[in-house]
């Protein structure tokens, strides 16, 4: 791990050091170890499967108590069974050999506690390792207690990842592990104490290879985001571990680990404090893609879907947006301007144009009515409370019912209270049932669905009118323009920044009533009596309402990935999913596709509120060699003068190629990916202006899957071997924060990146276009 800590001294590591012979013995070693873990895994599987042997034959005696213990116990070896299962692979990766500590006590994993040596650890230059802890993606005792495996998230672990040898506390030598399945393939390692001579059991102890990170960072990419347990910096392993005060929030350039720190963190929270986690750990992704890429990563560290990872646009349930709107737009859109039209816009379908425009009904014999003044009077005072719209509907039904009855004179017939209550019950009983009336009511005051609302913004007029001194002309016909995809129902392609508002909208009208699904016949209820335990009560709109606001607020934590791209409108949807949680919010400024950073900073200090934050920097490039950095640092001294960029923690000496392709974009496309394919082992991004992504992935048809193409916005949080960026010039047109668009396309190569010079690049005479000169 020679990186460890880029700023701090190097470690002493070398092959230089390294006799014939002692990386295969030190692979015994480590292999040794391996076994004797797999072993111990092998007779918990078995205890597993006893247990659920056990818990199956309990299950015959058919008294609910046994069937609820039944059930715990199955769950539970289920549970465990399917742990060991998923782990079995590669779990075993790190180990520390360490000195005595200060003091002799032991943690609950069996491992000496202490952090710093005792004052007699060291004598002289000479030191007895007096603790050695394997780690591991689960932890495992051994039948005596004693600790074969640590759980890399157990205190114990933590100085695995943090010592540095400037601070080495314990921790004499690190060593990674790397393992397939009951295989030992290698080991690397750091000497933290290079001043030290110190011996194992009497000899002196060996030090193999240089470093696992290097190791880690030159493989190739897939299309799946690896984990990186293996090799936490220290600096990342401070925000994964860090308490979990109210909003821990952390800032760095590209590729410094942001998302790979905050998934790990996810994992960490979990096994920490599992009951208070079992709420559920929400993770915000700005895109599809990076959910697909990110998605794999929590299973193999031993999560048991506790966490959800949703793209922003599929926050809602039921929606799921595939489409983007053009940047005027989507600036409409995502403002907190848009809380007030929506406001009004709700009202404006209930009180638009089609809605009936009188009421008649017989009562006592003769015809009452009331006229459309009467009905707006009615509405108003209706819309005067404070619940949702559609929660607002019974509250209207009976002031058109009070109306009708003083019409047709009640309160006067009656002198005898308890005569006029009676009169008043059937009164209200005739109308109610008059399929005249409810035909009325679902005209006048209907059910909306968020979906409605939105759909019928699509008309200028209409939305002019709820628009009025909020937003401009130009603006208002944009929205109307974009929300023509959908029909009247609000069906149709969603784009990202719809979803914020069909959310908002929900909340506004409060959730319309949902056929009720008829509960699954299990032959298991005559038995356990569950049926009486959970009886099947009608729910009223409200309790309903007030479930699902609670369901939303059932995220124990919310981590927020990329959170500068959010707009004001999102912040509200994913602030409403984390009322009462802790968060993590990862991002980097210098990335922001919003064209205000400040507006969008604004947002979120308001749907965190006065939550207390801690704030945490990432400083070091893991993905991009230095030579591409170097490169994206021009387009960043652009997009945000004087923003610093992290140090790139290795470098390739394989400079950005430039190419000048004019208008024919496509074989220019192609050549530039057969090469590259060439090149290298894994992936390939085509990064494309937006507009043209159809296009570019017929350019590249037939080349195979290890070929991408992607939007400018859809790179956002990717990384692949080698790159193309196409028509800088025009990625950085596309909308007014193009330049940082732009920044984060240069940002995503792990080795080779090309940049191809469009019509609009001016590339000098080494195809270097205007943008990324000096
Ligand atoms: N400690 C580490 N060990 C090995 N690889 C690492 C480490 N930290 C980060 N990486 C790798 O560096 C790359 C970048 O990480 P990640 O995508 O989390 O960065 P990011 O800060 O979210 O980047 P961006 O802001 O550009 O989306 C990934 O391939 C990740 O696996």
């Amino acid at each position: 791990m020679a990186a460890q800590n880029a700023t701090h001294a190097q470690v002493a590591t070398g092959p230089q050091s390294e006799p014939d012979g002692v990386r295969d013995r030190e692979i015994g070693t480590e292999q040794q170890h391996l076994d004797r873990v797999y072993r111990r895994l092998e007779e918990k599987i078995h205890e597993a499967e006893f247990l659920m042997d056990d818990a199956a034959k309990r299950g015959q005696v058919g008294t609910p108590g046994a069937l609820a213990e039944r059930d715990a116990q199955v769950f539970r070896a289920g549970v465990h069974l399917n742990r060991l299962n998923s782990e079995f692979e590669d779990f075993l990766f790190g180990r520390i050999d360490l000195l005595l500590g200060k003091d002799g006590k032991k943690g609950p994993d069996g491992a000496y506690t202490s952090v710093e040596p005792a004052d007699d650890a060291v004598l002289g230059d000479r030191a007895d390792i007096a603790e050695t802890l394997h780690i591991g993606r689960i932890g495992v005792l051994d039948a005596d207690y004693s600790p074969l495996v640590i759980d890399w998230r157990a205190p114990a672990a933590a100085p695995f990842y943090r010592a540095t040898p400037v601070a080495p506390g314990r921790v004499v030598r690190r060593r990674v592990i790397r393992s397939k399945g009951r295989r030992v393939l290698g080991v690397e390692d750091d000497l933290l104490r290079p001043e030290l001579t110190a011996t194992l059991g009497g000899s002196t102890l060996p030090v193999v290879g240089d470093g696992a990170l290097m190791a880690a960072l030159g493989q190739a990419r897939s299309h799946t985001m690896r984990d990186i347990v293996s090799s936490i910096q220290a600096e990342q392993d401070m925000v994964i571990r860090a308490p979990a005060a109210s909003v821990t929030e952390v800032e760095g350039g590209p590729g410094t680990g942001k998302t790979a720190v905050a998934l790990h963190r996810a994992a960490y929270l979990l096994y920490q404090d599992r009951r208070r986690y079992a709420g559920g750990i929400l993770v915000v992704s700005p895109t599809p893609l990076l959910v697909a890429y990110t998605e794999g990563v929590l299973p193999s560290l031993g999560e048991e879907g506790q966490v959800a990872i949703r793209a922003v646009g599929s926050l809602v349930d039921g929606a799921e947006a595939d489409t983007y709107d053009e940047p005027a737009v989507a600036r409409v859109k995502g403002s907190s301007r848009m809380l007030k039209v929506l406001r009004k816009a709700v009202r404006g379908v209930l009180e638009g144009p089609g809605g009936p425009e009188r009421l008649r009904v017989v009562a006592f014999g003769a015809r009452i009515e009331l006229g459309a003044e009467d009905l707006k009077r009615i509405r108003n005072t209706a819309l005067g409370g404070t619940a949702p719209v559609n929660l607002l509907r019974p509250r209207a039904r009976r002031l058109i019912l009070d109306a009708l009855w003083s019409r047709a004179g009640g309160p006067k017939r009656y002198t005898d209270p308890e005569l006029a209550a009676e009169a008043r019950s059937a009164f209200d009983e005739d109308i109610t049932t008059e399929d005249d009336f409810l035909a009325f009511l679902d005209a006048w005051w209907p059910e909306l669905t968020p979906r409605q609302v939105l759909a019928g913004m699509a008309d200028e007029k209409r939305l002019a009118r709820a628009s009025r001194r909020v937003l401009n002309p130009r603006e208002t016909r944009l929205l109307a323009r974009s929300l023509r995809r959908l029909d009247a129902a609000g069906r149709g392609p969603l784009s990202v920044h719809d979803v914020a508002l069909l959310d908002e909208l929900e909340t506004l009208l409060g959730a319309p009533a949902r056929p009720k699904k008829p509960r699954e016949y299990d032959p298991l209820d005559h038995l356990t009596g569950l049926e009486e335990l959970m009886p099947q009560r009608s729910e009223s709109r409200r309790e309903r309402a007030e479930r699902l606001a609670q369901e939303r607020r059932d995220y124990a934590h919310v981590i927020v990935d990329e959170a500068q791209d959010l707009t004001p409108m999102q912040w509200r949807m994913v602030g409403r999913r984390g009322r009462t949680a802790t968060w993590t919010i990862v991002g980097d400024p210098a990335q922001s596709s919003w064209s205000d950073p400040d507006e969008a900073a604004a947002a979120r200090d308001e749907a965190l509120g006065a939550r207390r934050r801690t704030r945490f920097r990432l400083t070091v490039n893991y993905r991009n060699p230095a030579e591409i950095a170097d490169l994206a640092a021009k387009v960043l001294a652009l997009a945000m003068p004087g923003m610093e960029s992290p140090a790139a923690v290795r470098s390739t000496g394989v400079v950005p190629r430039f190419a000048v392709a004019g208008a024919a974009l496509g074989p220019a496309v192609r050549a530039e990916a057969e090469h590259l394919l060439a090149d290298v082992e894994g992936t390939v991004g085509v990064v494309v202006p937006m507009g043209r992504r159809a296009e570019a992935r017929g350019w590249v048809a037939g080349l195979g899957d290890r070929v991408v193409v992607l939007g400018s916005l859809e790179a956002k949080g990717l990384e692949y071997d080698a790159t193309i960026v196409v028509s800088p010039a025009e990625i950085a047109d596309e909308s007014p924060a193009g330049l940082r668009v732009l920044y984060v396309a240069l940002t995503r190569a792990t080795q080779r990146l090309t940049v191809l010079s469009g019509e609009r690049d001016d590339p000098d005479a080494d195809g270097v276009p205007d943008l990324l000169r000096d």
